[in-house]
């Protein structure tokens, strides 16, 4: 809905992802104006968004996705050893791996983003993991502010189930493809767990019963196991901050939605002390953004909105630097290079960017995956899957693949070599060639059923060389994005090498699942190939080499981050306020000083609530000094 340039609102938030969605809405409920600025639209009817099986189609999607490139290394010829560095062709057509046409410019890696309202969140791949204590108390031990102390964070984990809904995938989905089944067991049994020949079925279920989030298990944190995955998904359905927010409008609160509007500055009040944020200028229109394949070179409407109380950066790991450099706050030889008038020199916008080291073992079979029958994950009609998705009720499987995120199960554990005793690796399986993110990834995983994939996610991994670096002092521009990986990264006391070590264990135990496989021949399952690494990847060497070459992440984080007030590089301070400004916080996957859990969407929900119980307790002590301040 169009701003009215007389309505004040206490609050303007830019970005309504993972931080800025629950912010917004909590703020809202509390009774504030709150205006949410969002670059894209709402999605609203595309099925895209909804259906669970599609997490990979919907990243492909045009209206959403904002193709940002990334490197992994500065060394162009070193990264160009991954086969899904990307060239473009012409706009938006790309090139994957070697040998492109002579023409082709260079890119990097595919980082998959989404604009529209939920953000990121309407485009993930819907795994609910909860943090680890030691991620909070990382923060309260950094700032000395006990209130992000494990045991206080929880209740906001209570406020964000209040409006968000985890379960697992119907497990008698997955128990009705035995081959796939026979691959579960066949992690659960690499890990230690007992499986009896007769019944492997029976304890399959009964391992797929577990959750990874138990709460009530004190030692959840350093439980190794095999689990189900928990999804943000009710009856089979996407279901996350997007409707969130689209309840709290209907509802009536104050909460003021401006999609197809792309911020392009913060404004400041620089007449006192300090600079103080006063509100932000916009362009509107659909597709600004350059990253987006549907950009058409246009530079949108412009328009301004003022904030009473504070200003609200929520755009993402990428963005949230990119706009506060653009609006002259960060490195100040960085701004001055690019001719933007520093505001405040602050050194640490967009460095300390952390991320998961992922990596594959892809597999191939003789024949299909029964559950994946007829499932064409094209929106055509000739995709049964869909329609049995559309069509059946959620229970005892009736829905089938697509009620699934196509991701089975996960072995935990905890590596050797792991920067704390809290699981650090998560190896998922499922029914699927994953090999990371590039052009068409998601066609490319499912155009056949005959693959299965057990896929490494490595947490609290060490390096934090990441930089988000201005390309230009055009904020329709993508940055300049460099991850630094292993040893071009965090090497103090051999960083790079003990998270690569974490990896060459996940490889093994991946390996170790698949030799599990054949002692549950009673289950039928035929003979496969292992594609990648490939049966000559053996050495420690080798693998280290191919992980190295072929390493992803997708949970970009800590490039503004938290920090003690001794430390000049420190973005902000323990309660999400800009170091050196006034009425300015960051809330999103950027402020983390250090990466947390497994799966970050959780633990940026519970900061953004977090911040909300923040901005709200200052509003009513600003509120009350003011009722109390002698009138003059
Ligand atoms: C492919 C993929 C799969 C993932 N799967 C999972 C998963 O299964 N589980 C999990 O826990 N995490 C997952 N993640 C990560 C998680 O979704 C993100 O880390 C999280 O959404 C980040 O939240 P955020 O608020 O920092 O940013 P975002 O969610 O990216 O939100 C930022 C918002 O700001 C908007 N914006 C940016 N700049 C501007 C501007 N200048 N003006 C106006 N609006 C702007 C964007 O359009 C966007 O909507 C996945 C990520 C990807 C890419």
């Amino acid at each position: 809905s169009p701003t009215p340039r007389d309505v004040e609102y206490d609050y303007v938030i830019v970005g309504s992802g993972a931080g800025g969605g629950p912010l917004a809405c909590r703020l809202a409920r509390e009774g504030y104006k709150t205006l949410l600025i969002e670059a894209g639209g709402d999605h609203n009817g595309n099925v895209n968004v909804s259906v669970p099986g599609y997490q990979g189609v919907v990243t492909q999607d045009p209206t959403l996705r904002w193709d940002i490139f990334v490197n992994h290394y500065k060394d162009i010829n070193r990264q160009k050893r991954d086969p899904k560095f990307t060239y473009e062709l012409g706009p938006y057509q790309y090139h994957v791996g070697p040998n492109p046409p002579s023409n082709a410019e260079e890119k990097g890696i595919l980082y998959p983003r989404a604009q529209g309202l939920g953000g990121c969140v309407s485009h993930n791949a819907l795994i609910w993991i909860l943090p680890h204590a030691r991620d909070w108390n990382f923060i309260k031990d950094l700032t000395g502010d006990d209130t992000w102390d494990a045991i206080k964070m929880n209740k906001y984990l209570d406020r964000v189930y209040q409006w968000q809904t985890a379960m697992p995938t119907d497990p008698t989905i997955l128990l009705r493809d035995l081959p796939l089944a026979q691959h579960l067991i066949g992690g659960a049994s690499a890990l230690g767990l007992s499986i009896p020949l007769l019944t492997p079925l029976v304890n399959l279920g009964n391992a797929l019963l577990n959750s990874p989030n138990n709460r009530l298990n004190p030692a959840r944190d350093v439980t190794p196991g095999f689990f189900q995955i928990p999804l943000i998904m009710k009856g089979g359905v996407r279901t996350s901050v997007r409707e969130y927010i689209q309840e709290t409008v209907a509802k009536g609160y104050p909460l003021t939605v401006k999609l197809n509007t792309y911020v392009t500055k913060i404004n400041f009040d620089e007449s006192g002390d300090k600079p103080k944020a006063s509100g932000v200028e916009y362009r509107e229109g659909e597709y600004l953004y350059r990253a987006s394949p549907l950009n058409r070179r246009e530079r949108g409407t412009p328009g301004s909105v003022s904030a009473k109380r504070e200003v609200i950066i929520s755009a993402g790991t990428f963005n949230t630097p990119q706009l506060l450099k653009l609006s002259g706050i960060g490195p100040q030889d960085e701004l001055r290079r690019h001719d933007i008038e520093v505001v405040k020199d602050l050194p640490g916008v967009g460095t300390n960017m952390m991320d998961r080291y992922e990596i594959p073992v892809n597999v191939k079979h003789p024949e299909d995956f029964p559950i994946l029958d007829g499932c064409t994950f094209d929106l055509k009609p000739q995709d049964k899957c869909l329609k049995q998705w559309q069509t059946k009720p959620y229970i005892l499987g009736a829905k089938g693949a697509y009620a699934t995120n196509g991701l089975a199960a996960t072995m935990v554990f905890t590596t050797k070599t792991s920067k704390t005793p809290a699981s650090d690796m998560f190896v998922f399986g499922g029914p699927i060639n994953f090999k990371g993110y590039f052009p068409q990834w998601a066609d490319f995983a499912v155009r056949d059923h005959k693959h299965f994939s057990w896929y490494s996610l490595k947490a609290h991994s060490r390096n934090r060389a990441g930089t988000v670096e201005l390309r230009s002092n055009d904020p329709f521009d993508q940055p300049l994005i460099n991850f630094n990986y292993f040893d071009e990264g965090t090497t103090e006391g051999g960083a790079d090498n003990l998270d690569l070590q974490s990896l060459i264990q996940a490889i093994r135990q991946s390996r170790e699942a698949l030799a599990h496989y054949y002692k549950y021949p009673i289950l039928n399952g035929t003979k496969f190939v292992e594609e990648s690494p490939g049966a000559d990847v053996q050495s420690d060497a080798a693998i280290g080499q191919y992980i190295k070459d072929n390493a992803w992440g997708h949970h970009a984080a800590c490039s503004c981050p938290i920090g003690p007030d001794d430390d000049p590089m420190a973005v902000l301070d323990s309660k999400f306020r800009v170091r050196g400004v006034e009425n300015l916080r960051v809330v999103d996957a950027s402020v983390f000083p250090d990466i947390p859990g497994v799966f970050i969407q959780s633990a940026i929900f519970m900061a953004s609530e977090k911040a909300a119980e923040e901005i709200i307790q200052a509003a009513k002590e600003a509120d009350k000094a003011a009722a109390e301040a002698p009138a003059s």
